[in-house]
């Protein structure tokens, strides 16, 4: 790391958190600097096995431990996680929070938690397990340069980062990026399902869809070319593809899409009222 290591706590191992820690390991974040909670036993000792960070039953150990504390529960927990956290961990306001929730906004987290914390939301997704994670962030204005620079290497480390401008913008990137996996492994689950109707069996499928979704991603890329146009390339006057982006095409993907994204930015403004 350029920036100096602190030590960092998540509070909830579930699969984002483990997407995320994997990710930092992998990237060379020292582990002993890295700090886990949950309430059950069994993915600590997961993560404490493979991964060798320091874990604890106990949300306050591990958030007293560290100078940068994650919260990573889901969003109707949030409240009470962080009312147990303003009881029992000392000097919150000279933590650097960061939470990973959706939806919740830093206006709400400043009367669980005090007014006096600063605050970084990054919206991550879950392929910052394999390195290839896009995340979001927005931070208060109490937030210095060295915390953002340092948060943003910590998830330049688990892919690419994307400073937003507002807690709007970051309900849309969620709705894209950090939702976005769920839309293309359904798509990729769709193809797989297609070509084994026609008689392959589901590895072989599989892998078709994988390799096919693996190499338009890099295409995307490494070239400067529009999306639109990448597709073109493959779509001969006359020939197949043409066919099959028809039939796509004719279902409107456009307008599906625009549904999905609404439907989902909707429900991460639904939670910030809700929790
Ligand atoms: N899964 C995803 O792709 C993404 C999730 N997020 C956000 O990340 C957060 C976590 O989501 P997931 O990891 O998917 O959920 P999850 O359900 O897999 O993990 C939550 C973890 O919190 C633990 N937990 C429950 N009560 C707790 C408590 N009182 N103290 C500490 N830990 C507790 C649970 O045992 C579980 O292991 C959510 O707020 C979600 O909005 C954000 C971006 C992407
Ligand atoms: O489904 C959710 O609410 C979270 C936020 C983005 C991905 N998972």
């Amino acid at each position: 790391m350029t920036t100096s290591p602190r030590k960092i706590a998540f509070i909830g191992a579930g699969n984002m958190t483990q997407s995320i820690v994997g990710g930092m390991v992998k990237s060379g974040y020292p582990s002993d600097l890295i700090y886990v909670s949950n309430p059950s036993p069994a993915k600590l000792e997961k993560m404490r096995d493979t991964l060798h960070v320091h874990t604890s039953q106990d949300n306050a150990e591990v958030a007293n431990a560290a100078d940068v504390i994650v919260l990573s529960v889901k969003p109707q927990l949030m409240a009470d996680v962080c009312a147990a956290l303003t009881e029992q961990v000392a000097n919150l306001s000279e933590k650097l929070i960061v939470t990973i929730a959706a939806g919740i906004r830093i206006e709400k987290y400043r009367q669980y938690l005090g007014n006096s914390i600063r605050m970084i939301r990054v919206m991550p997704n879950t392929p910052s397990l394999v390195g290839k994670g896009m995340s979001g962030l927005v931070a208060d204005d109490r937030v210095n340069d060295d915390d953002k620079a340092y948060i943003t290497e910590a998830f330049d480390g688990v892919g690419a980062t994307l400073w937003v401008a507002n807690e709007d913008e970051l309900d849309i990137l969620g709705a894209v990026a950090g939702s976005g996996p769920a839309y293309f492994f359904e798509f990729m689950a769709s193809l797989q399902k297609a070509a084994t109707a026609l008689g392959f069996d589901r590895e072989k499928a599989r892998l078709m869809v994988q390799q096919t979704a693996l190499g338009a991603a890099e295409m995307a890329i490494a070239s400067e070319l529009e999306l639109e146009d990448l597709r073109k390339q493959v779509t001969s006057k006359g020939g197949s593809t043409a066919k099959g982006v028809e039939v796509y095409q004719g279902a409107d993907i456009d307008d599906i899409s625009a549904r999905a994204v609404k439907a989902a930015v909707k429900r991460n403004q639904e939670m910030a009222e809700l929790f």
